[in-house]
């Protein structure tokens, strides 16, 4: 039997639109954004307010950095799990991963590159920096479009305030070969809300509802908005977060790179009241995410959402 399900994920534009709060075009698009989050945990969108030349020095900076030696990207350490440089691993031997904190903050950015280059990196940083920013506005009109859908415009402001960006850079080998191989286990992210954009070498797929896998077609004008296990405990259960991975082909290597909207460390996630009636019971304890990303550390075999069940879950 055919599937009905459509190979690709549901698109919305961005780009061009002056969407403002409380006009037509912005509750229409909030209505789209909503579906598709039900249907999917995430969509296609195109955002014109990435210049191409940035998008393009974003890559050009991207592969520099993964050009130097291993001992130098190793010193990218972090005492918070998968914030730091992961690579080498023989489970999914094609994935390089960094992660810059506070991606969005200069002197943040500049700090992480003058580990990567004592001599310093000023273009690196600046790339670095602008590119952040720029997508943590689509992240920014993303959420309050997800708040306002439940009526939780009181919380908006505590809620944008209450976390800061994360920038995970990622390099996948290709493999050599016609037959997929692995380059990201399939799993859901642990953050609020992943932004991605990649190169032009394809390799992510989604996990619909009904179990078919989207590939994701590469485009040099589109991201994918993704929501984490954090939306899903905020909201008490109404969206869940997809289940993504990266299968790899042929000798291209893949660059991608997710900007993730993280709760600040210390603070507690926990739904509103307005989200937990008898048909709603509450799911989750609150919870701090980097607590909860060390009880996910410890066993990589459990998915993040049964991490979060059995420390978390009423
Ligand atoms: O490389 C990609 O497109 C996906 C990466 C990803 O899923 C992740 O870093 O959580
Ligand atoms: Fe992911």
């Amino acid at each position: 039997m055919a599937s009905e399900t459509p190979l690709c994920l549901p698109f919305i534009d961005f780009s061009n639109q002056n969407l403002k709060p409380g006009e037509l075009e912005w509750d229409l698009t909030r209505a789209h954004v909503l579906k598709a989050l039900q249907n999917y945990g995430c969509f296609e969108t195109s955002f014109d307010k990435i210049p191409i030349e940035l998008r393009k020095s974003m890559f050009g900076s991207i592969e520099e950095l993964f050009d130097l030696p291993l001992q130098t990207k190793q010193r990218n350490i972090s005492e918070k799990p998968l914030h730091g440089y992961i690579g080498q691993s023989p489970v999914v031997p094609l994935y390089e991963s960094m992660g810059i904190d506070d991606a969005d903050v200069a002197a943040k950015v500049d700090a992480f590159t003058e580990k990567q280059w004592p001599q310093g990196n000023k273009s690196f940083s600046t790339t670095i920096q602008s590119f952040s920013q720029k997508v943590s506005t689509l992240d920014i009109t993303v959420r309050r479009m997800i708040m306002e859908s439940f009526g939780l415009m009181k919380y908006i402001d505590e809620h944008l305030h209450s976390t800061s960006y994360l920038l995970r850079v990622m390099k996948y080998e290709g493999p050599e070969t016609e037959e997929a191989k692995l380059g990201l286990k399939v799993h859901t992210d642990l953050n609020l809300l992943t932004i991605l954009h990649q190169n032009n070498v394809e390799g992510l797929e989604v996990l619909t509802k009904d179990k078919n896998w989207i590939k994701v077609k590469p485009s040099q004008d589109s991201f994918i908005v993704m929501i984490g296990d954090s939306f899903h405990a905020l909201l008490n259960g109404r969206l869940d977060p997809p289940y993504h991975r990266v299968m790899m082909t042929g000798t291209k290597p893949r660059y991608s790179l997710a900007l993730l909207s993280v709760p600040k460390a210390g603070y507690l996630l926990s739904s509103p009241d307005e989200l937990v009636d008898e048909e709603h019971p509450r799911l989750y304890k609150p919870y701090d995410l980097v607590e909860y990303l060390n009880f996910f550390y410890r066993d990589l075999t459990q998915s993040s959402l049964s991490v979060l069940n059995t420390y978390y879950g009423m």
